[in-house]
């Protein structure tokens, strides 16, 4: 079903490309979401529009909570940057390393050694999945036989990550231990913005790091360095209310989303 109004909402973007910059997640906004984490797809479509976009707005970047270079491998779009690890790294467009920020980057070690010895025979019976990011590992407990006695499982863990001076974080049933130092979306989309300097700036997302990149973008509009925002919150049974409470447009889904970038494309 066409969205309301969208014309209408991202017009402060498609009246003139060259000042606007658009940044979007990737899990749950240009992926669908599926069971394993290798699995996710990112509609041909889809691709072809940020592409498209690339060549005609000011700067068009994913921001994601996963590695910088695999959220590219993923996208496989040249000519956008990446901002990887809840914005914790960069790859920009034309380089082939990511930029970690050092203060996440020492923290490495001290995650992999204490991630190691939650590798327990509970964990394998419960089928929980690891997705190691380097400085953050990541709990996957989507679609597992028991999915509640799993969720339990994690909750301990991440009791025992806090007392150890780790930092956790929830995401669609994902549980991930990261380094006790600021990781946010609201960096690496306020570092974009104030390199580029857009006029205006549109973010999409569907869950609780993406409320971090709405905030940047309310932050940089009250500081004066954007005339104005669009906040674009996709919709899902996981994702949190505020995700549709904070936006200034809704949209159903990765195909809500893909009208977006539709739109996006048509009126430039
Ligand atoms: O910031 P994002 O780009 O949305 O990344 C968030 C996390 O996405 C991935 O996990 C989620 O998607 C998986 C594939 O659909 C799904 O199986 C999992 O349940 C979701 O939590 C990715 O694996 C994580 O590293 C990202 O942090």
């Amino acid at each position: 079903m066409p969205v309301p109004d969208l014309a209408h909402s991202v017009r402060p973007l498609t009246q003139d490309p060259r000042s606007a910059a658009i940044f979007c997640d990737i899990d749950g906004t240009l992926a669908p979401i599926v069971e394993h984490p290798s699995q996710a797809r990112v509609p041909t479509q889809v691709a072809e529009r940020l592409r498209d976009l690339a060549h005609r707005y000011a700067r068009v970047a994913c921001v994601s909570g996963r590695r910088a270079v695999d959220a590219r491998g993923l996208v496989s779009v040249d000519g956008i940057d990446y901002a990887g690890l809840h914005g914790a790294e960069i790859l920009r467009a034309g380089e082939d390393r990511p930029q970690l920020a050092p203060s996440v980057a020492e923290w490495e070690g001290r995650v992999r050694d204490f991630t190691a010895t939650c590798d327990n025979p509970t964990l394998h019976a419960l089928q929980v999945r690891v997705e190691d990011k380097g400085p953050i590992v990541a709990f996957h407990w989507r679609d597992v036989p028991d999915e509640e006695g799993a969720h339990a499982f994690l909750r301990s863990l991440a009791q025992r990550a806090s007392e150890a001076g780790f930092a956790t974080h929830w995401g669609r049933k994902v549980l991930e231990i990261r380094p006790p130092v600021e990781i946010s979306k609201a960096q690496a989309v306020r570092d974009m913005v104030l390199e580029t300097r857009p006029k205006v700036a549109l973010y999409g997302g569907d869950d609780a790091t993406d409320l971090d990149a709405f905030a940047a973008l309310d932050a940089l509009v009250a500081e004066g360095h954007l005339d104005d925002a669009v906040r674009v919150g996709v919709r899902s049974a996981e994702g949190p209310e505020e995700i549709v409470r904070r936006a200034d447009l809704v949209v159903d889904g990765v195909e809500g989303f893909a009208e977006v970038l539709e739109q996006l494309a048509k009126s430039s």
